[in-house]
């Protein structure tokens, strides 16, 4: 299958993000490349103006066209950016986030999250959010991944996971400090989060039983106690636990040994109990190819793995790779979840 099979003729949504970042100059460059790169229609969640004013100052022939609706996408993508339109109060100055302009970045999404509910698009692709300039607005989830769940439903436990051909890996503990991080550690925690993998590894990446790798807390997973106690007592009883639950997992594992190519060749995904534990190796094995997607939804959504990158914002220098295999990974996820369901 390819990536530009959207699994029937959905088409996906690309939100905003935030508007003084490079997710409007990435929008229209994938556009742009749509053909050479074999992408699926989509469309922009997103203030047409802005999108022109970008492509006028990057120097990118990139028509852009509203519509009205999802279902007229795919006749208007042969031909210009679709862009259901979400206007910004104000114009957005590059590299210069505004907390005014976060009611139109939430407001992007919140369409996204209800037309993928209502079956009416294959995906949401995601463009980075500057994360204070939204808590500054008043924003009370610590990113997408949070939101994102909590629009979909209550109780729905969402799972980041950033995936690229080199490596998954999946922190149980998101967006929190590292001395919250640990605290919060159970093996409740821990079971909940990698049965929503291996079930996700299942459905949506096609790997029939998925090996699981959990990481250690600790230097050396703790040395057998004499390093910490966290392993013992939290990460091995969650690893019994999903043993005799039927999932292959492995572990604790110490976190130092766990990147290199052999160790990679021996899991599906990694589970790290904080978030640098194993967003570091992540980018740093993949930056430009990694995809973050977040399992346990019942929509598809993925977005790169990169932020908003103000530093070079408005330049038209930022690289569309991650952004193009967010696209390729959605309409992939979506295609599978189509299939499954008959
Ligand atoms: N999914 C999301 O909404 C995400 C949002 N963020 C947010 O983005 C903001 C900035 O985060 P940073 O840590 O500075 O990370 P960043 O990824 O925005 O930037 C780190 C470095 O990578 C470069 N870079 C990023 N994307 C690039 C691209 N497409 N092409 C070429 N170079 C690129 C930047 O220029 C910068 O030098 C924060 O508010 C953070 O929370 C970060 C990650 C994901
Ligand atoms: N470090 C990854 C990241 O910040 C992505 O967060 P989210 O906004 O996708 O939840």
């Amino acid at each position: 299958m390819s990536a530009s099979d959207t699994g029937g003729g959905l088409p996906l949504a690309i939100t905003m993000g935030e508007p003084a970042g490079v997710g409007g100059e990435l929008t229209l460059a994938a556009w742009a490349g749509r053909e050479a790169l074999s992408l699926p229609v989509f469309f922009a969640l997103d203030d047409p103006e802005r999108l022109r004013m970008i492509a006028g100052a990057i120097g990118a022939a990139v028509p852009v066209e509203e519509i009205a609706r999802p279902e007229d996408a795919a006749a208007v993508f042969g031909r210009a950016l679709p862009v259901l339109p979400v206007r910004l109060p104000y114009p957005a100055t590059p590299g210069s986030p505004n907390p005014a302009h976060a009611t139109a970045v939430v407001e992007a999404l919140d369409r996204a999250v209800a037309l993928a509910l209502a079956g009416r698009i294959g995906g949401v692709v995601t463009n980075p959010i500057q994360k204070k300039t939204l808590y500054d607005a008043g924003f009370p989830y610590p990113g997408h991944t949070e939101y994102l769940a909590a629009r979909c439903g209550i109780g729905i436990k969402p799972v980041m996971m950033i995936a690229s051909p080199a490596i998954k890996v999946v922190p149980v503990t998101i967006h929190e400090p590292l001395i919250r991080a640990v605290a919060m550690l159970t093996p409740s925690l821990i079971v909940e989060i990698a049965t929503i993998t291996a079930e996700a590894l299942r459905r949506d990446f096609g790997i029939a039983r998925p090996r699981l790798a959990l990481a250690g807390v600790n230097p050396h997973a703790g040395e057998d106690g004499a390093l910490g106690l966290e392993d013992k007592a939290v990460v091995a009883p969650a690893v019994a636990m999903l043993t005799a639950a039927g999932i292959d997992a492995r572990g604790p594992l110490p976190a130092d040994t766990l990147f290199h190519a052999e160790a990679r060749a021996g899991y599906d995904a990694v589970l790290g109990m904080y978030h640098d534990q194993v967003l570091i190796p992540a980018k740093t094995l993949d930056f430009h190819g990694g995809v973050n997607v977040t399992l346990g939804l019942p929509i598809v959504r993925t977005s790169p793995d990169h932020g908003t990158a103000l530093d070079i914002a408005g330049r038209g220098i930022a690289r569309i790779d991650s952004l193009v295999a967010a696209i390729r990974l959605a309409s992939l996820m979506s295609a599978a979840r189509r299939r499954a369901a008959g």
